[in-house]
């Protein structure tokens, strides 16, 4: 299971710019402005064939002055508390400044190891500049340009050798993980009690070989899966559940380590911002999903036009991937807990789902032969057969085209459908390339 390194540092200094080099993502917006950036907050960065997770925790600043830095200072606890290492980045632009040493004296009181960096160092004549930082008590720092890329090598160098080392859970792989998640109060912990309910025998409790990731296994009523991190959800942390980086920070540990996830949403509040971002974890993990409209016993009238709007509100959400399992629950009188079980498997056993080449060409060039790829530049584009590929984590299809190139996302989308529409992949993230033939 991957490691997860939180960037922590004020407004300004980088992060962003950082966040953006490591996971060597464009999607990052960085200005000048502080407190504009967004959609950085999670990425993947791979380094002398170690892979672990980054979040950016700048990205989840309220943007309000009072609060400001209170709102970061607290979300370095929570950083400190769920993540692996911490890079905490300074700027030898502006030097040391009084919240640098807040942040330090936090950091020096965690238990986890802390990456002390220096950037904006554009010249190699700037280094000397960054000595000052030193006075943190975090050791020497390591000095970059997050900009320029210029010593990132080296820092990768210094997290790779810090990270601790992957472990191998003791888990059997046939065995489907189930994670459930949500924003707090969602009722996530009810559910899994009602699952599991406090029955010793029918759970087996593992644990896990790193700090907070636990598995316990259920085997009862025709089911045997493991719940990830259920230990976790159960533990109560009052003080800083209100926080959108709170759920987010919980999440991407039970997200990574499972096949499905139930996201749990409060049929009282709807999808809000933190159910969104925890959607979009699962789908940067590719993982499949079933979404559980949990409370439902408190909505008064349950009539299938009410029913339908929620669906749609949900849908329109979360477009375009729509091709997933609603199912209206109560884990407080565990009405419809058992559908939540039975779709969590459909949906896993979807994943591995594998149609024949032949199957595949017999459903799929007559739908392509009745509405071809529009041509472009007055170029014929023709696809000439297709496939499944072998071994993928998620259903994978490759298309064969003469110009793949000119095949644009929108008609990519409609083969897409048109595969969901013909095979169960219900809940399910598949890939569909196209390639030159
Ligand atoms: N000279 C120089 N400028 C940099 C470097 N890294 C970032 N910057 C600039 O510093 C400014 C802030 O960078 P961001 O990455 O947005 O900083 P941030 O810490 O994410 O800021 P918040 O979003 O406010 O948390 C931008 O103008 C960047 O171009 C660097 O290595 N050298
Ligand atoms: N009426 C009703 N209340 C529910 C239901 N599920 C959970 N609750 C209540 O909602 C509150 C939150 O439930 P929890 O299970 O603790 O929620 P959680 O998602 O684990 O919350 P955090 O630990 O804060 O992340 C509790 O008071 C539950 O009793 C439900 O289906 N119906």
């Amino acid at each position: 299971m991957p490691n997860l390194v939180a960037i922590v540092g004020r407004p300004n200094v980088g992060k962003s710019t950082l966040f953006n080099r490591l996971t060597q993502s464009r999607k990052a917006i960085v200005s000048d402005t502080a407190g504009t950036t967004r959609d950085r907050q999670y990425g993947k960065c791979q380094w002398n064939g170690q892979e672990f997770s980054i979040v950016d925790t700048g990205g989840w600043v309220v943007k309000s002055d009072d609060i400001f830095e209170g709102a970061i200072r607290e979300q370095v606890k929570v950083a400190t508390e769920e993540a692996d290492l911490v890079l905490f980045l300074v700027d030898v632009e502006t030097g040391l400044t009084d919240w640098d040493e807040d942040v330090a004296t936090i950091l020096r009181r965690a238990k986890l190891p802390v990456i002390l960096v220096a950037n904006k160092v554009d010249n190699s004549g700037e280094a000397y500049e960054a000595a000052e930082f030193y006075k943190l008590g975090l050791g020497d720092p390591q000095c970059i340009s997050a900009a320029t890329g210029g010593g990132t090598g080296d820092l990768l160098d210094v997290v790779v050798a810090t990270l601790p080392k992957e472990a191998k859970e003791i888990v059997d792989d046939d065995i489907p993980r189930f994670a459930v998640v949500g924003r707090p109060n969602a009722g996530k912990s009810s559910i899994i009690n009602a699952f599991i309910g406090e029955d010793r025998n029918i759970v087996t409790e593992i644990a896990g070989t790193t700090r907070d990731s636990i598995y316990t296994r259920f085997n009862k009523f025709g089911f045997d899966f493991y719940l990830v991190d259920t230990a976790g959800i159960r533990k109560k942390n009052k003080v800083t559940e209100d926080l959108e980086f709170y759920s987010v920070m919980r999440s991407i540990r039970s997200i990574e380590n499972s096949d499905v996830c139930i996201l749990m949403v409060d049929a009282t509040r709807g999808i809000e911002a933190q159910d969104m971002n925890i959607f979009q974890l699962i789908q940067k993990n590719n993982k499949s999903l079933i979404v559980v409209v949990n409370k439902w016993d408190l909505v008064e009238n349950k009539d299938q036009k009410v029913i339908d709007t929620f669906k749609n509100a949900i849908y329109n959400r979360m477009a375009p991937f729509v091709d997933f399992p609603i199912i209206f629950a109560s884990a407080l009188t565990k009405q419809r807990i058992f559908k939540v079980l039975e779709t969590a498997k459909e949906v896993y056993q979807n994943r591995h789902i594998h149609i024949g080449t032949t199957k595949l060409n017999e459903v799929m060039l007559p739908i392509i032969e009745q509405t071809p790829p529009p041509s472009t530049k007055g170029k014929y584009i023709k696809i000439k057969y297709c496939s499944q590929l072998p071994n993928t984590q998620i259903p994978s299809f490759v298309f064969y085209a003469n110009l793949p190139q000119y095949i644009k996302e929108p008609y990519r989308r409609f083969l897409e459908n048109k595969i969901r529409d013909n095979w169960s992949l219900h809940g399910c993230p598949i890939n569909v390339f196209i390639r030159q033939k």
